[in-house]
């Protein structure tokens, strides 16, 4: 069993389309693969379609019916925030102890591959004193876990990049690879931002992701695992 826990340097930025092109090709390898977006914000009854998890269900090959919408997103939020202030707003709050022990049965579960979408950035809150990257810190002792930091080719992004890296160094959480997504806006050729990332990186693999078209395939993602 592999766990991949896909994080960011920010939100809006590739995780869900970087996370279903990543289950499709496990999928395409005859490998069974499960997807979790276990905290989801910005969710209500008319975008349950297109939301991160109908997508994570549909690279699955699971139709997104309530009862496996939740089976893989237990806490959804309506408001569009982050998920401390999303829940506050619904006088709930996100149960950190039970978020991390859903994600560590999952990981004990008879699948070849787990993949964990995280929530927004790294640092994002998900409670009162728990970031993202306290949930990944908290799993890795119930299971050992590859990171995957997704990140853009917008202009700002590699200061962005190598702050999220320096933290997760820092932390224990050194990222399997850095995915740089292009974004929609980038001024600077992809491949001239992954090079520049790539130098500072201290041996973490890059890999390059073009915007892609719908239904294109994507260039092999796992390469370096
Ligand atoms: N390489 C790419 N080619 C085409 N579209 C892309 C690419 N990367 C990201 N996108 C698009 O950018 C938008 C944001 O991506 P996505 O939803 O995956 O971000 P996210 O990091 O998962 O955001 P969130 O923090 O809300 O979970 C989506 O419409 C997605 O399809
Ligand atoms: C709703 C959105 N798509 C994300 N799921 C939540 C992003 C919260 C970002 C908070 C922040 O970093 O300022
Ligand atoms: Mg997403």
């Amino acid at each position: 069993m592999s766990v991949f826990f896909v994080t960011s340097s920010g939100t809006e930025i590739g995780k869900t389309f970087v996370s279903s092109h990543i289950v499709r090709q496990l999928k395409a390898r005859g490998d069974k693969v499960l997807a979790l977006k276990p905290v989801l914000s910005g969710i209500t009854p008319e975008t349950v379609a297109g939301s991160d998890t109908a997508l994570l269900l549909e690279a699955m090959g699971r139709e997104v019916t309530d009862e496996n919408f939740e089976a893989i997103t237990p806490w959804h939020f309506k408001e569009a925030m982050s998920p401390d202030m999303a829940a506050a707003r619904e006088g709930r709050s996100v149960p950190f102890r039970s978020l991390v022990s859903f994600c560590g049965e999952a990981a004990r579960a008879n699948h070849d591959h787990l993949l964990i979408e995280g929530v927004g950035g790294l640092m994002v809150p998900l409670d009162e004193t728990h970031l993202v990257l306290d949930w990944m810190k908290a799993l890795t002792r119930e299971t050992a876990l590859t990171p995957i930091l997704v990140v853009g080719s917008y202009l700002g992004t590699v200061s962005h990049t190598l702050t999220a890296l320096k933290v997760m160094k820092e932390e224990g959480l050194a990222p399997g690879a850095i995915i740089v997504s292009q974004s929609e806006e980038a001024p600077v050729p992809l491949e001239e931002t992954c090079a520049v990332i790539g130098r500072f990186a201290g041996g973490v693999p890059i890999v390059p992701l073009p915007r892609l078209a719908r239904g294109e395939e994507a260039p092999d993602l796992l390469f370096w695992h």
